[in-house]
C-alpha cells in the first residue's frame, strides 16, 4: 500500500471530523488513538471505504506515512501533548513535522516550537475552531511557527479550512505559539458573545416574559441585520427553539444554569492583565461563568440578600427587533472584538508576533465559532488603518457606538433596577464610557498614592515630576 500524506492523532470530536475533511479533500490518511478500539471503530464506521488506514501504534503509524511526515496532534492540551511528544519523537526522522491542533495553552507552544526545531522537526501551533461540524466541512485554523513549517502545509490546511469571498480561512499567523495566542483571544471573545446572548435572553425571559419560541423569533430578526448576523445568534435561535421530547417545554430552561470552561477565557484574561489590555467584556463574560459555578451559595444567598423585585422596563417590542436591547448586544459584541483585537495588538508588539489583524479578521469570517457579518467591516477597519487603536474609533463603529449608547444605558440602568445582573452589558457601558472621557478621575488616585507613598505623580499644567507633603 502506497504511503499515506497526512497522519492524524487523536480520534475524538475534532480529530475523526478532520481526518475526513483532509481526506474528503484528497489527502491519504493514517489514524491513530490512544484507546486502539476507537480506530478500529473509526474505520469500521465513518472512516471506511476511504483512503484512511488504521494504525495499533506509532511505529506503525509513522511507517505508514509518506516523508516528511506531517502529523496532526488532536488530542487533549496540556501534558497529553508533551507525552505524545515524547512517545513519537524516536521515531521521528529530520523534516518531519507536528502539528498541535489542540487549544494548547500558547507558552507551551513556545516551548515546543523552539524544542522541536531544535531538533531538526519542525512544529506548529495551530488554533482550529469550528466545532465538530467545522472540522468536518471547513474550520478556521490559525498556525504558528517558522514560516518554513507553514509552507509544508499550506497546500493541505488551504484546501481543509473554510472557504470565504477572498480565499480560505488560514494563513500564516506569525512565529512561536503566535497561532494560539490568536486562537485563545478569539475565544476570549467566544466568551464574550455567549455571555451577551444570555443576557439578553435572560431579560427577555424575566422582563419581557417571553416564551423560547418568541426569543428564538427575535435572535432570528437580529440574525437578518448586518450587525449582529453570525453563527452564534444562528444556534441561539435553534438553542431557544428546541424543545424537550420529553413534556414539548423548552428544552432550555431544563439545563443546569453552570457554564463550563476548558481555559481558553482566563489565559485571555491573564494575558490582557499581563500586557496592560482593557478587556472588560470579555473579563466580565468569564466571571459570569465563575459565578455560575457557584449553584449552592446562589441558592442560599437569594434567601438573604434581598434585591429589588422584578420591575418591567421598556426593553424595546419584538415588531422593532427589541430596540434598545439590541443596542445591548450590538454594542457589547462590537466591545468584544475591539478588545480582543487590541490585545492582539499589544501582544504582537510586545511578543514580535507581527500580527496582521486584517488577516486575522479575514480568516475569522468563516468556519469559526465567532464568524459573523461584522468581521467584514473589522477588516475593512484594520485595511484602513493598520494602526487603528481601537476598533470603536473606526468612522463605521463610532457611528453605531454614538447612535446605540443611549439604548445599551436604558438596558442596564432598567436591569439595575430589576436587580437582574447584566456582567457584559454594564462592563461595556463603562468600557465605552471610560474609553471616551479625556480625562478621569485618576488624578486622585495619584494623589492618594502620593499621599501614603510618596509614589510621585505628574501635573497637568507643568512638566517634571511632583511630591507633595499631603499630610502634618
Ligand atoms: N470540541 C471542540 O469543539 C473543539 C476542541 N478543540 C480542542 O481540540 C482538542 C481535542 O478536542 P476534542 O476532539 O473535543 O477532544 P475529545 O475529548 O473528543 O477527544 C480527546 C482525544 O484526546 C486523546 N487523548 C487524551 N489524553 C491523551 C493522552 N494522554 N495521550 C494520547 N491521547 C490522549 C483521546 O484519546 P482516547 O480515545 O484514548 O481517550 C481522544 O482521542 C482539545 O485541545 C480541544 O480543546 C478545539 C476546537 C474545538
Ligand atoms: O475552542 C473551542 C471553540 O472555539 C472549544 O469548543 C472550546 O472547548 C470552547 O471553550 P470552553 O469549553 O472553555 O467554552
Amino acid at each position: 500500500m502506497s504511503k499515506a500524506h497526512f497522519g492524524l492523532i487523536g480520534l475524538g470530536v475534532m480529530g475523526e471530523n478532520l481526518v475526513l475533511n483532509a481526506e474528503r479533500n484528497g489527502f491519504s490518511s493514517v489514524v491513530y488513538n490512544r484507546t486502539y478500539a476507537k480506530t478500529e471503530e473509526f474505520l469500521k464506521g465513518l472512516g471506511s471505504d476511504k483512503a484512511i488506514q488504521g494504525a495499533k501504534d506509532l511505529q506503525d503509524f509513522v511507517d505508514k506515512l509518506e516523508r516528511p511526515r506531517r502529523i496532526l496532534m488532536m488530542i487533549k492540551a496540556g501534558s497529553a501533548i508533551d507525552a505524545v511528544i515524547e512517545q513519537i519523537s524516536p521515531y521521528l526522522q529530520e523534516g518531519d513535522l507536528l502539528i498541535d491542533g489542540g487549544n494548547s495553552e500558547f507558552r507551551d507552544t513556545e516551548r515546543r516550537v523552539a524544542e522541536l526545531e531544535s531538533k531538526s522537526f519542525g512544529y506548529i501551533g495551530m488554533g482550529v475552531s469550528g466545532g465538530a461540524k467545522g472540522a468536518l466541512e471547513g474550520p478556521s485554523m490559525m498556525p504558528g511557527g517558522t514560516k518554513t513549517s507553514y509552507e509544508a502545509i499550506e497546500s493541505l490546511v488551504c484546501k481543509m479550512a473554510a472557504q470565504v469571498e477572498d480565499g480560505p480561512c488560514v494563513t500564516y499567523i506569525g512565529p512561536g505559539g503566535s497561532g494560539h495566542f490568536v486562537k485563545t483571544v478569539h475565544n476570549g471573545i467566544e466568551y464574550g458573545i455567549e455571555q451577551i446572548l444570555a443576557e439578553a435572553y435572560d431579560l427577555m425571559k424575566r422582563v419581557g416574559g417571553m416564551t423560547g419560541t418568541q426569543m428564538a423569533d427575535v435572535l432570528a430578526q437580529w440574525n437578518a441585520t448586518e450587525e449582529l448576523s453570525s453563527y452564534l445568534v444562528e444556534i441561539t435561535e435553534v438553542c431557544l427553539r428546541t424543545k424537550d421530547p420529553d413534556d414539548g417545554s423548552d428544552l432550555v430552561e431544563k439545563i443546569m444554569d453552570q457554564a463550563g470552561q476548558k481555559g481558553t477565557g482566563l489565559w485571555t484574561v491573564v494575558s490582557a492583565l499581563e500586557l496592560g489590555a482593557s478587556v472588560p467584556t470579555i473579563y466580565a463574560s468569564l466571571n459570569g461563568r465563575v459565578m455560575s459555578s457557584m449553584k449552592p451559595q446562589r441558592i442560599t444567598a437569594e434567601q438573604i440578600l434581598h434585591g429589588s423585585a422584578i420591575k418591567p422596563f421598556d426593553l424595546g417590542s419584538s415588531a422593532d427587533g427589541m430596540a434598545p436591547l439590541m443596542d445591548a448586544v450590538v454594542l457589547s459584541c462590537m466591545a468584544s472584538y475591539a478588545q480582543g483585537m487590541e490585545l492582539l495588538r499589544i501582544a504582537s508588539a510586545e511578543y514580535n508576533y507581527n500580527l496582521h489583524l486584517p488577516s486575522i479578521a479575514q480568516i475569522w469570517k468563516g468556519g469559526c465559532i465567532i464568524r459573523s457579518r461584522l468581521l467584514k467591516r473589522i477588516q475593512d477597519a484594520f485595511n484602513a488603518d493598520p494602526q487603528l487603536s481601537n476598533l470603536l474609533i473606526d468612522p463605521w463603529f463610532a457611528e453605531q457606538v454614538n447612535r446605540r449608547l443611549p439604548g445599551l444605558a436604558k438596558v442596564v440602568a432598567g436591569a439595575a433596577e430589576a436587580g437582574i445582573p447584566v456582567p457584559c452589558f454594564s462592563s461595556t457601558l463603562d468600557y465605552i464610557n471610560s474609553y471616551r472621557t479625556a480625562r478621569l478621575p485618576q488624578n486622585l488616585v495619584q494623589a492618594m498614592r502620593d499621599c501614603f507613598g510618596s509614589h510621585t505623580y505628574q501635573r497637568v499644567d507643568k512638566e517634571g515630576t511632583f511630591h507633595t507633603e499631603w499630610l502634618d
